[in-house]
C-alpha cells in the first residue's frame, strides 16, 4: 500500500496533483454509475415477468418500461464516456509520469560529475532506461488499475447492501478478507521482482557488452563462449519468471475457487431471507462482478508489487545521481561563449592555458596520478605530451577539459581560474583515439558538436574536411555531405579519425585537444594534416606515441605522474 501510495506521489508530482485528482475522480464516478446500472438491473428484470410499473431498490418511485429502459441507456453512455476519458487520461499520465522520470534521469546523468560517469557500466545503465522503464511503465498502470478495481468494489459491494443488507454486508467482508490475505502473497512478487530487474540487468549487459566487442570475438573465434554466457543469463531470466507466474497463477486460481464458493453461499442466505427472483438475480450478478473485480485487484496489485522494483530502481538511480553533480563553475544555463578577445587587464602575458604544480591522485589510490605538473599551452602553436602507457597524460587532459578537479596546484585558462566550465568547454575541440560516429549523414556527424543554435554551414564544413583531409572521400561518396554513414564499416580506421578532427574544427576551437587521434594515420599524413592544423589560428594539444620532430612546439614528458622534462 505505501508503495502505491509513493507511486501515485511520484505521477502528482510530475503530471501535477490536478491531474491525477481528475483522473480518481473520474474513476470513482465511472465506479458509481457501474453501481447504479446493477441497481438498474432489477427493474430490468422485473420486466421479464410482465406489468408496467417497476420498482427500483433505494427509490421510492415506481418506473414505467419506456423510462426504466431510457435510465439505463443514460447510464451505460454515461458511463463510457467516463471510462473512455479516463483511459485516455490514464495513458497520459503513465507515460508522461515514466519519461519525464527518464528523460529528467538522462540529462542529469549528463551533467553529473566526471568520475561517476565514467564509471558508469554503459550496458548497465542502457538496460535500466530501456527494460526498467518498461517495467516502470507498467507498475504505473497497474497502481492505477488497483485504484479503478477498488472503486468498483466499494460500488458493487453497496449495491449489494442496498438489495439485501446481511447479504451485501456479508460479500464486502468475504471480499475484505480474502484481499488481505492475498496482500501477503505480494510480498514475495517484489522479492521476485528485485531478482529479475537484476537477471534482466545481467543479460542485457551480456548481450551489449558481446555485440560491442563483435570484432575480438570473431578474431578469438570466442562466438560460443559468448553464446553460453547469453544463454545462461537468459535462463536465469526464465527460471525467475516462471516462479512468478506459478505463483501468481496459483493465488488467482485460489480466489477463484473461493469466491465461487462464497457466490453459492450467498445465493442459499439470500433464499433463505426470502430474496424476490428479481433481487436474486441481480444479486448474483452483484457477486460475480465482485468476485472479477477482486480477481482483477488482486492481479494488477501482484504484477505492480513485481514490477515496482524497476519504478523504485530509477528513482533510486536518479536519487543517486543527484548526488553527484558536477562541482565547480557548471552553470544550468548555457553560459554566453567567451569571446576570442585580448584581455586589456590582464596581470602578465599569459598563455591560453597553465597548469602550476598540479597534482591528481584517484580517490583509493596511494600513488598521485599526477604530481607537481607545470605546463603552458599558449595560444598558438603546438604541445605534445608523451610518455609510456599508464604515465598519467589521460588523466592531464581530464584536467585540462575541466572533467577532473585537481587535488593540488591549478589550472589557468587566460590567467585565471576557470569560472565557468561550460563555457571554457565551449572554447575547446576534442578528438579521442576511439571515434564515436552517430547514425546520421556525414553532415549530421560534423554538426554534432556544434554549439546548440549555430548552424553548420556547407563553407564550414568543406573547410573543415579540407583541412582533415576527408573533403575528397566525401565527395566520393553519393550525396557528399548527405551521404549516411550507417556504421562505422563505411569508413576505414584512418577515414574516421579525419571526419572526429574535422568534427571538432567545426566549432572553430581556440583549443584543439587530439587524444592519440591519428594513430590511424601513416606518417606523412598525420604530419600534413598536423601542419594545417597548426596554421596560426589556434592551440593544439597532442598526445602522442610518436616522435613529431618537424613540427616546433613544448613537448612535455611524463614518467609515473611525473614530468620528466620539457622542450
Ligand atoms: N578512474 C581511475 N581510477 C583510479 N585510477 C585511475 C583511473 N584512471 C586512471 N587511473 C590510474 O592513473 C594512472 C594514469 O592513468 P592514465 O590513464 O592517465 O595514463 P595514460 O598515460 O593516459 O595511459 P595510456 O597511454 O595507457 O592511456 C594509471 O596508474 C591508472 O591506473
Amino acid at each position: 500500500m505505501g508503495r502505491a501510495l509513493a507511486c501515485l506521489r511520484l505521477m502528482s508530482g510530475t503530471v501535477g496533483r490536478t491531474r491525477v485528482l481528475v483522473l480518481l475522480v473520474l474513476q470513482a464516478g465511472v465506479a458509481v454509475l457501474e453501481g447504479a446500472g446493477l441497481v438498474l438491473l432489477v427493474p430490468v428484470i422485473q420486466a421479464l415477468g410482465g406489468g408496467d410499473r417497476f420498482s427500483v431498490p433505494g427509490l421510492s418511485v415506481q418506473l414505467t418500461l419506456p423510462r426504466a429502459f431510457a435510465l439505463v441507456i443514460a447510464v451505460v453512455v454515461l458511463r463510457g464516456l467516463g471510462q473512455w476519458w479516463a483511459a485516455v487520461l490514464a495513458v497520459d499520465i503513465r507515460l508522461a509520469t515514466v519519461d519525464r522520470l527518464r528523460l529528467g534521469l538522462i540529462n542529469d546523468l549528463y551533467g553529473s560529475d566526471w568520475t561517476y560517469l565514467a564509471a558508469q557500466r554503459r550496458s548497465e545503465v542502457i538496460q535500466s532506461l530501456t527494460t526498467n522503464v518498461e517495467r516502470a511503465q507498467s507498475a504505473v498502470a497497474m497502481v492505477l488499475r488497483i485504484f479503478v478495481s477498488a472503486f468498483l468494489i466499494v460500488a458493487t459491494a453497496a449495491v449489494g447492501v442496498l438489495l439485501a443488507p446481511v447479504v451485501g454486508g456479508l460479500a464486502l467482508v468475504a471480499v475484505v478478507v480474502v484481499m488481505l490475505l492475498a496482500a501477503r502473497s505480494t510480498r514475495g512478487a517484489t522479492a521476485l521482482g528485485q531478482v529479475m530487474s537484476a537477471r534482466i540487468a545481467g543479460f542485457g549487459a551480456a548481450l551489449s557488452d558481446s555485440l560491442g566487442s563483435a570484432r575480438v570475438m570473431r578474431a578469438h573465434g570466442a562466438e560460443r563462449a559468448w553464446s553460453e554466457l547469453v544463454a545462461e543469463e537468459a535462463a536465469r531470466v526464465r527460471e525467475v519468471r516462471s516462479n512468478y507466474v506459478a505463483r501468481s497463477s496459483m493465488v488467482s486460481a485460489t480466489l477463484g475457487v473461493v469466491g465461487v464458493v462464497a457466490v453459492l453461499g450467498l445465493i442459499l442466505l439470500g433464499r433463505e431471507i426470502g430474496l424476490s427472483l428479481a433481487e436474486l438475480a441481480t444479486l448474483i450478478v452483484v457477486a460475480t462482478r465482485l468476485l472479477a473485480t477482486a480477481q482483477t485487484l488482486l492481479i494488477s496489485a501482484q504484477t505492480f508489487a513485481n514490477d515496482v522494483p524497476a519504478l523504485e530502481s530509477l528513482v533510486d538511480f536518479r536519487a543517486e545521481i543527484l548526488q553527484h553533480p558536477e562541482l565547480a563553475g557548471r552553470t544550468g544555463a548555457p553560459a554566453p561563449i567567451t569571446p576570442r578577445v585580448e584581455r586589456p587587464g590582464r596581470r602578465r602575458a599569459v598563455g591560453l592555458v597553465e597548469l602550476h604544480g598540479l597534482g591528481v591522485t584517484y580517490p583509493g589510490d596511494e600513488e598521485p596520478a599526477l604530481a607537481g605538473i607545470d605546463l603552458e599551452i599558449p595560444n598558438r602553436g603546438l604541445v605534445t605530451v608523451t610518455g609510456p602507457s599508464g604515465s598519467g597524460k589521460s588523466t592531464l587532459l581530464d584536467v585540462i577539459l575541466g572533467l577532473l578537479p585537481p587535488d593540488e596546484g591549478e589550472l589557468l585558462v587566460d590567467g585565471e581560474p576557470v569560472a565557468d566550465l561550460a563555457g571554457w568547454r565551449r572554447r575547446i575541440g576534442y578528438v579521442p583515439q576511439q571515434t564515436v560516429l552517430v547514425p546520421g549523414t556525414v553532415r549530421q556527424n560534423l554538426a554534432w558538436s556544434m554549439q546548440p543554435g549555430t548552424p553548420l554551414t556547407d563553407d564550414r564544413a568543406w573547410a573543415a574536411l579540407e583541412t582533415a583531409e576527408l573533403a575528397d572521400v566525401v565527395r566520393a561518396l553519393p550525396g557528399r555531405l548527405q551521404a549516411p554513414l550507417q556504421e562505422l564499416a563505411e569508413l576505414s580506421g584512418g577515414e574516421q579519425q579525419r571526419l572526429a578532427i574535422a568534427r571538432a574544427l567545426v566549432r572553430d576551437p581556440e583549443l584543439l585537444i587530439l587524444d592519440e587521434a591519428t594513430s590511424a594515420l601513416d606518417r606523412a599524413t598525420e604530419s600534413r594534416i598536423l601542419a594545417r592544423l597548426l596554421d596560426g589560428n589556434r592551440a593544439v594539444l597532442m598526445v602522442t606515441h610518436r616522435a613529431l620532430s618537424e613540427h616546433p612546439g613544448t613537448v612535455l614528458r611524463l614518467e609515473n605522474g611525473l614530468s620528466t622534462g620539457s622542450d
